[in-house]
């Protein structure tokens, strides 16, 4: 029987008075990947952030088995790593220094690093090869360089679960497909992986899709089933057209 990651039951979230979610469930299954796509406004962001505990929220979510809620801070932030869109962080800080960052839940109150910090940041900044630009500030860096950093202050979480949002925002398409090889190693390394994406071709990389609109999952399925493709082309208003290529799936414009 396959493991739950993130379990969510009967979720409704607001921003303001406006109601975003209505009444969403979902289970996403652990080490595997989920994409979360869908139209501009449908809710994915905030679907995110709820899942993250970014959010209030009504209903429940339960994280590795326990509910987000009544798990401490320091654990929930252990076990659960968030990449948002567009985050802001301190430009002035040393890209060591902010991924440094993503060790945080791993170190006691004023603690220095630890051999194991320094090796998780070391790791993490190779492997989105932003190493060579530890010692410059993130204030120095190009959009698609700073998404970087930020993607290795998250890996260097080493949490058992990964939420992105648009991780591949400002990456060039060698920088995204180097993106999916780091999301082939978590997984192979029993990570869960989240990401909203609106790359759809990225997203049909995934194990998972979970397809929303207006607030609402309208399907959740393989992402390489027909079923899947055909929700995926109707959410798009058949904009869209899914297709074999190469081995792979692929989304065209119509
Ligand atoms: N701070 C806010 N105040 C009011 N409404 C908001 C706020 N943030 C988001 N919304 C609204 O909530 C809805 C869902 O937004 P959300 O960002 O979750 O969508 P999304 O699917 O991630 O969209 P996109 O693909 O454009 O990033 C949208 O209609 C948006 O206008």
């Amino acid at each position: 029987m396959t493991s739950i990651a993130i379990n969510a039951s009967a979720i409704r979230a607001s921003i303001g008075n406006v109601e975003i979610l209505h009444d969403v469930s979902l289970a996403l299954p652990q080490g595997r990947w989920t994409s979360i796509v869908g139209p501009n406004g449908a809710g994915k962001s905030t679907l995110l952030k709820v899942l993250a505990g970014l959010l209030p929220y009504q209903g429940s979510v339960e994280l590795l088995n326990q509910s987000l809620t009544r798990t401490p801070a320091r654990l929930r932030a252990k076990r659960l790593a968030w990449l948002g869109q567009n985050e802001s962080a301190a430009d002035d800080l040393t890209v060591w220094d902010v991924v440094m960052l993503g060790r945080l839940p791993h170190q006691a109150w004023l603690a220095a690093p630890s051999d194991a910090d320094r090796a998780a940041v070391e790791l993490a900044l190779k492997s989105t090869q932003g190493w060579d630009w530890r010692a410059r500030s993130l204030g120095q860096l190009s959009g698609g360089e700073r998404q970087r950093v930020l993607l290795a202050r998250a890996l260097a979480v080493q949490a058992q679960v990964l939420l992105m949002d648009e991780p591949l925002a400002n990456l060039d398409p060698p920088h995204q497909a180097d993106w999916l090889g780091v999301v082939r190693c978590l997984l192979e390394s029993g990570v869960t992986v989240v990401s909203v994406l609106h790359e759809i071709s990225m997203a049909l990389h995934s194990d998972e899709m979970l397809i929303m609109a207006a607030g609402r999952i309208t399907h959740q399925g393989l992402s390489a089933a027909p079923a899947t493709h055909r929700a995926l082309e109707a959410v798009f208003d058949h904009r869209i057209t899914i297709h074999p290529l190469a081995g792979q799936w692929v989304a065209l414009p119509k």
